[in-house]
């Protein structure tokens, strides 16, 4: 494995811009790399990404990193080829290491490409010794993604959706350090310094859901409500992400409790066969809490996102008469009061 460091001659270097000194402190103050680490970057043409990529060579100096850019080709548009090319052609100028998947056939949805991208993105890294794979959204896709969770109703753990770090499947990190720079900046360093970007037709496209968001309605809350609109709404996913990570913890602190049999003896907290939960313990929680741990509980027994319905029906036996059961979930599990438990047993 070559460690040539990705280091951009001085001449191909952008000068020190604002940007430049917000990325630094803020991947300095929430300790988001390690000096001499090894970076995988995914580049998708676009502004935010090619942003991405020119400020962390220029800052490559200070922090020793090791740079790569990774390209995945969704096969989507009629352009994909040129735009995975495009994205080559920049590594090879700037010296970095270029790795590129090809999906093999065209993926039908928004979703489908995503999931694929991560998987390939993941597999990229894993070959090749990343142990961080880098990405480009802003505080844009932070206020976008609230905005669009909100409507379709999540509840606060998809408001809080794009954090700073998550552990992908493989134990690979995904790390997002532009949550607090908005595409507008992103456009804008691009436009001054001639950063060529590839215009991606389908970012036009309003059947896309989070298109419509983007350009009819972010523009309209702007203009009729409130010009920061996405700067604020990209504060409360900030807000609301500590207050998630709190209550999940205090969630799991009180599932584990309430599976404390009466021996003292701890129910499996990950065997989904031999779930039972005290009620005494849970009728003393607060509905937050509760309503967590029975969701926690639900989408290990489904194997799958939960309803707030199916949820709702679990708080109900809390307080419900002995021998009370819910209706079978999908995949066929069902809950039982027996005196101060609930059991959910597969049927
Ligand atoms: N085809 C791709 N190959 C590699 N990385 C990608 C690709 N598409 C998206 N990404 C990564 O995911 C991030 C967010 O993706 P999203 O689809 O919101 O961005 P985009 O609009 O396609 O492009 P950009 O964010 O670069 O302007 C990108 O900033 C980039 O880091």
């Amino acid at each position: 494995m070559s460690d040539k460091r990705s280091l951009l001659p001085k001449a191909d270097r952008t000068p020190w811009t604002p940007l430049h000194a917000k990325l630094h402190r803020t991947i300095r103050s929430r300790h988001l790399f390690e000096r001499n680490q090894r970076l995988l970057i995914a580049v998708s043409g676009g502004q935010d990404s090619l942003c991405l990529i020119k400020i962390l060579l220029d800052l490559q100096p200070k922090w020793g990193w090791y740079l790569s850019i990774a390209h995945c080709d969704h096969c989507w548009r009629s352009d994909s080829q040129a735009n995975a090319k495009h994205v080559e052609n920049l590594a090879k100028n700037w010296s970095v290491s270029f790795y590129l998947r090809t999906a093999n056939e065209p993926l039908k949805s928004e979703a489908a490409a995503r999931n694929w991208r991560y998987q390939a993105l993941s597999a990229i890294a894993q070959e090749n010794q990343f142990h961080c794979i880098v990405t480009g959204h802003t505080a844009s896709d932070r206020a976008e993604t609230l905005l669009y969770n909100l409507i379709r109703g999540t509840g606060a753990d998809g408001l809080q959706a794009l954090t700073w770090q998550r552990l992908l499947d493989n134990s690979i990190l995904l790390v997002r350090p532009l949550l607090e720079i908005t595409r507008m900046q992103t456009g804008q360093f691009c436009q001054d310094f001639l950063v060529p970007v590839w215009e991606d037709s389908t970012n036009q496209d309003l059947k896309f859901a989070r298109n419509r968001i983007r350009q009819n309605v972010l523009p309209y809350l702007q203009e009729n409500f409130n010009p920061q609109v996405e700067s604020v709404l990209a504060q409360t996913a900030e807000i609301l992400q500590a207050e998630v990570e709190y209550l999940e913890q205090a969630a799991y602190q009180l599932r584990k409790e309430a599976m404390v049999t009466s021996t003292g003896e701890e129910g499996n907290l990950y065997n989904p066969y031999s779930i039972k939960l005290n009620r005494r313990v849970l009728q003393k929680a607060p509905l937050a809490l509760q309503r967590r741990v029975m969701r926690q509980v639900l989408q290990e027994i489904i194997q799958s996102g939960c309803t707030f319905e199916q949820i709702e029906k679990l708080i109900a036996l809390i307080s419900a008469p002995n021998r009370s059961q819910s209706d079978p979930f999908p995949g066929g599990a069902i809950a039982q009061v027996q005196g101060d438990w609930i059991y959910l047993k597969q049927l």
